[in-house]
């Protein structure tokens, strides 16, 4: 089974836009949870365009599933996420003005600072991921600075799979090959879709988790968000 978190990130635009509190993001969370779903993500930026650094805390106490929270790892978001201490912490290298994630880590280049970050978050009992493209030698990389899991940066496979084009989830079926064979556990996220999941589930080993958002919540304008967490748990089993 692969468990699916929702990424909360746009409850949390919707609510920005207005200035109060509509709708309530712990409450979502609350009932998404309810739902079945087995985890919340949500991924603030420096800008805290969406998510708050205070929503970090609020959602504490309230998820019961797994809580994952996804970041550049600068200095004041490892603190936070120190102080939180969530199940996961998934690390992203963002630039602050990106309008969403678009590149996993180079972990080859970075892997002195990946191994020190990855150490301070194992050390408080927080598992780690990190977000990485499907190439092969980034996989090995990541092994290399001890994280516990990847996330498989998915947005070039969610595209090109769009366009029809199968071939699109090779790189990710063979990063997963290696990541199990290195003992690195697999999740994957970025424009994840109930058009895309049940392909994406078939042909990736051992693929632990997704994270997805963005679709999931635009489906559930037309489908209703307990449906649409079951549609997703359905091609997830
Ligand atoms: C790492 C990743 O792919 C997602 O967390 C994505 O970055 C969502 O962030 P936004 O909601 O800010 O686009
Ligand atoms: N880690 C990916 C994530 O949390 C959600 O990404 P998206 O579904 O909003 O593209």
């Amino acid at each position: 089974m692969t468990k699916l978190s929702v990424n909360i990130n746009k409850i949390a635009t919707l609510r920005n836009s207005r200035g109060g509190d509509v709708p309530n993001l712990v409450q979502f969370a609350r009932d998404v949870q309810k739902f079945g779903a087995q985890g919340i993500t949500i991924h603030p930026r420096p800008d805290e365009r969406h998510i708050r650094y205070q929503d970090v805390y609020d959602l504490k106490p309230e998820v019961y599933t797994e809580y994952n929270i996804e970041g550049n790892p600068i200095r004041q978001f490892v603190d936070m996420v120190l102080k939180v201490k969530p199940t996961q912490v998934t690390l992203v290298p963002d630039a602050d003005d990106a309008i969403t994630s678009n590149a996993g880590w180079d972990t080859i280049k970075h892997k002195d600072f990946l191994v020190d970050v990855i150490k301070e978050f194992k050390q408080n009992g927080i598992r780690t991921a990190i977000f990485v493209d499907p190439i092969l030698k980034q996989v090995e990389g990541a092994k290399a600075t001890g994280t516990d899991r990847i996330e498989l940066y998915t947005e070039a496979f969610a595209h090109n799979y769009g366009l029809g084009n199968e071939m699109a989830i090779k790189p990710y079926t063979e990063c997963a090959v290696l990541a199990n064979a290195l003992g690195l556990g697999i999740n994957a996220g970025h424009d994840l879709s109930l058009d895309n999941i049940k392909f994406f589930k078939q042909n990736i080993p051992d693929l632990l988790e997704v994270s997805i958002g963005h679709a999931l919540i635009s489906e559930s304008l037309y489908l209703g968000i307990e449906n649409v967490v079951n549609m997703y748990l359905r091609q997830l089993k």
